[in-house]
């Protein structure tokens, strides 16, 4: 081969490479990228380990030795590194501390090491005394969601989106009973929803949807809903229903309770998921999407009715976990502009959700109470990525996320699959929707043809 040749084919490799890392990141990444940055970083490790003050001094002892030996004076020691990962998105290091550094040094320095080993995002945590795990990521991971090929699956621990580093974002029903969804209008509110009812469907778990919108968003899937309601008034005879429910479901558990206690050395369980699989009743995702719609009210009939709507829905977020009711609620808006018992239901929703919000108002409405950190980077999501959001929990901390985008027809589609699944609700029967496919459609008659001259 002539060195023209082989000049030829480097730039059409070089070429092909950047053409890729333009237009398909993650093949980029996965096929040239990864390589590119393991050897950047074992080549730069130590001195921008330095440049970012990540390093410790030499110590008395090796200074000494140096001098008594003759040789040159030793240089600043960075950490160890333990193990370099790469993932299908980007890096893991895990690096073990020299003795006197502090893992808050590496938070505080995640920005320096992100440019300065060229990569498109860092983010750091303690694993455990001593040892901090940086997790890097190649590329835009949330330009262009792609959800990794196996996700774990258990119950209701739901993934339902991709997080800025990589990783899958779950949502957790058991550990986060009930959540806010929040977003100004065109921020991607019903994408996540709808993708959060597509990848439910598949679980044992029966819905219940309040959608005063006439249904638009909910009616659609409603082959996998238990019970559905697209009025205030049918809303809050449901969810006195499931209140009504709820108590049932307690008296279930002190009944087992009773049993329990007669029995020497059986476990005692408190809620739901300690009955026996033959007692215990299918647990509950209540979804209400735009709900300042349930909380407005223009004369004494609704008010007397939004009172209604509002103390059933404070009793199944203070009451609703144990007995197995989760509570998932949408809005634009969800402030005490909307009236009293608005932030006592606000303060029992741990699991917050904000998508992109018109001013900081809304966004220290999802976040001011629980993460103060978390409000500067909601009123920072751009117009062009809707879907995008600030995830937030009670314990302060926050993530970056994107929903993958679902279309309707997807999420009909994963509820028609799981249709079969859908369980009769004992006392919400009347609220069962009534199935496109069943309901009576009216075809209107053609209109008289004018007469042709
Ligand atoms: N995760 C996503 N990825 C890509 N595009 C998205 C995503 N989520 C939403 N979009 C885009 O944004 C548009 C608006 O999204 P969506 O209907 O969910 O907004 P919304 O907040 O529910 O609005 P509204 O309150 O008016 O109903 C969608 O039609 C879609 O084009």
């Amino acid at each position: 081969m002539t060195t023209n040749t082989f000049l030829g084919l480097v730039l059409v490799a070089v070429v092909a490479a950047l053409v890729l890392r333009r237009l398909r990141p993650a093949w980029y990444w996965l096929s040239v990228g990864v390589t590119l940055a393991m050897v950047r970083i074992v080549v730069r490790y130590a001195s921008v380990m330095d440049a970012c003050g990540l390093t410790v001094p030499p110590s008395r002892l090796r200074l000494t030795l140096a001098r008594m030996t003759n040789r040159p004076a030793p240089q600043s020691r960075p950490p160890r590194i333990l193990r370099m990962r790469p993932t299908r998105t980007g890096l893991v290091l895990r690096l073990k501390l020299q003795p006197g550094q502090d893992a808050f040094d590496f938070a505080a320095s995640t920005d320096r090491l992100r440019h300065s080993f060229a990569m498109h995002g860092v983010s750091s945590r303690e694993v455990k005394s001593g040892v901090v795990e940086l997790r890097m990521t190649g590329y835009d991971v949330l330009a262009r969601v792609q959800m990794p090929a196996k996700i774990q699956r258990e119950g209701l621990r739901i993934p339902v989106a991709l997080r800025e580093d990589g990783e899958v974002f779950y949502r957790d029903y058991q550990e986060v009973p009930h959540a806010l969804n929040l977003g100004a209008t065109k921020s991607g509110k019903s994408v996540y929803q709808r993708h959060l009812v597509k990848e439910l469907a598949a679980q044992h778990v029966a819905l219940v949807g309040i959608d005063c919108k006439q249904g638009v968003e909910l009616a659609p899937l409603a082959r996998r809903f238990s019970a559905l309601a697209d009025n205030p008034d049918t809303a809050a005879d449901l969810l006195e229903a499931l209140v009504e429910r709820m108590a049932e479901t307690y008296q279930v558990i002190r009944r087992e309770q009773r049993i329990s206690a007669d029995t020497p050395d059986a476990e005692i369980t408190a809620d739901l998921w300690g009955l026996p699989e033959d007692l215990r009743p299918v647990p509950v995702v209540l979804l209400v999407d735009e709900v300042a719609e349930l909380a407005l009210y223009s004369n004494p009939a609704e008010k007397k009715r939004r009172e209604r709507i509002v103390t059933a829905l404070v009793r199944l977020v203070q009451l609703g976990r144990a007995a197995g009711i989760y509570v998932e609620i949408c809005g634009q808006r969800f402030g005490a502009e909307l009236g009293d018992g608005i932030t006592m239901l606000r303060a029992q929703l741990t699991g917050r959700v904000s998508h992109r919000v018109n001013d900081e108002a809304s966004a220290k409405m999802a976040f001011a109470d629980i993460s103060p950190d978390a409000v500067l980077a909601t009123t920072q999501i751009p117009v062009e990525r809707p879907g995008m959001a600030v995830a937030g929990d009670s314990t302060g901390g926050w993530v970056r996320i994107r929903t993958p985008f679902t279309t309707m027809r997807q999420a009909v589609n994963a509820c028609t699959t799981h249709a079969h699944r859908t369980p009769v609700l004992e006392g919400l029967e009347s609220f069962r929707p009534v199935l496109p496919a069943l309901a009576p459609v009216e075809i209107p008659a053609p209109a008289a043809r004018p007469a042709t001259a």
